[in-house]
């Protein structure tokens, strides 16, 4: 087999191709920001604030509405100006009244961004899923993606029972979620947001798929979000949702949906269809799992 064609830095590369694939470098140095910048627009209510403004506020609108503090105010045009460039807002600069002389940014909501508005009112949360990025972003990732490469040199056999999560954390995913209450409640908000926002489109555009279904049990149904969802909107389909011991027992029961106890690689209730969405078994991350 002949190997592959020589790659271009191996041959004599121009100074301009040297500072491009540097350049290229600064990017992913800095890709983190690409998620750590629309966490803080959330935190600062910086969509909310567009959305109120019709989905296009000036900069010195933005300024009126978020507190930032005097001595951080030039900060807030070079935050805006990045998530403009990453395409989570769209950047226009106009006069800001028709005569002055100083053109200023004004920002629209784009697709992304309008998920990221939770007060409208006509939605009822139901489009927002700022919570999920607030819970993903999260510093509890960051802290263990950076185990990522001593993970992969570690041997500790076929058990491979730590992952870079547990190597940052010393527990598992959902022992952390047991043991960190404000950690708990933001994961509990990022799922409920997700299953609000995809239970929307089903039911409006995918509901075909529940014909002739009488039975659901949602694999991994967490608090049952989803299914208490597909309950109301399909009430021939008897929903149930298997959950792990500590979380199905800690549901109360609401008469919607049945909430089963166990671990599904040993069991999975009965039913005419089964639901997985959104599963992770963050323990489980070896060859073949
Ligand atoms: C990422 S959450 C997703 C929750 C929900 N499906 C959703 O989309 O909002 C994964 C859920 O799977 C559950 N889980 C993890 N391992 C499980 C297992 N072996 N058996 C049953 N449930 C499990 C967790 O307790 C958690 O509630």
């Amino acid at each position: 087999m002949s190997p592959p064609s020589m790659p271009v830095l191996a041959m004599a590369a121009t100074g301009a191709e040297l500072m491009k694939a540097e350049a290229e470098l600064w990017c992913h140095n800095f890709g983190y920001l690409k998620s750590v910048a629309p966490r803080c627009a959330i935190k600062l209510g910086i969509p909310n604030a567009i959305h109120r403004h019709g989905g296009l506020a000036s900069l010195s609108e933005l300024h009126a509405a978020i507190p930032i503090a005097a001595s951080k105010r030039p900060c807030l045009s070079r935050i805006m100006a990045f998530l403009a460039a990453s395409g989570l807002f769209r950047e226009e600069i106009v006069p800001s009244d028709g005569t002055a002389a100083v053109a200023e940014p004004w920002y629209h909501l784009t697709a992304a961004s309008r998920l990221l508005v939770d007060d409208d009112d006509s939605t009822e949360g139901r489009n927002c899923v700022s919570q999920l990025f607030t819970s993903c972003s999260s510093p509890f990732y960051f802290t263990a993606s950076q185990n990522l490469a001593e993970w992969l040199q570690e041997d500790d056999g076929a058990a491979a029972s730590r992952t870079p999560f547990t190597m940052a954390h010393g527990a598992d995913f959902y022992d952390v979620v047991h043991r960190d209450a404000a950690f708990a409640a933001c994961f509990d908000e990022a799922m409920g947001s997700d299953s609000r926002f995809v239970l929307e489109i089903v039911v409006r555009e995918y509901g075909e798929v529940l014909a002739g279904v009488t039975s659901l049990v949602d694999v991994g149904g967490h608090n049952g979000t989803t299914a208490r969802a597909i309950a109301k909107a399909f009430p021939h389909v008897r929903c149930s949702v298997l959950d792990l011991p500590r979380v199905a027992d800690a549901m109360p029961a609401d008469g919607t949906v049945e909430f089963v106890a166990g671990d599904m690689r040993e069991f999975i209730p009965p039913a005419d269809a089964v639901l997985f969405k959104v599963w992770m078994d963050y323990g489980a991350l070896t060859n073949d799992g």
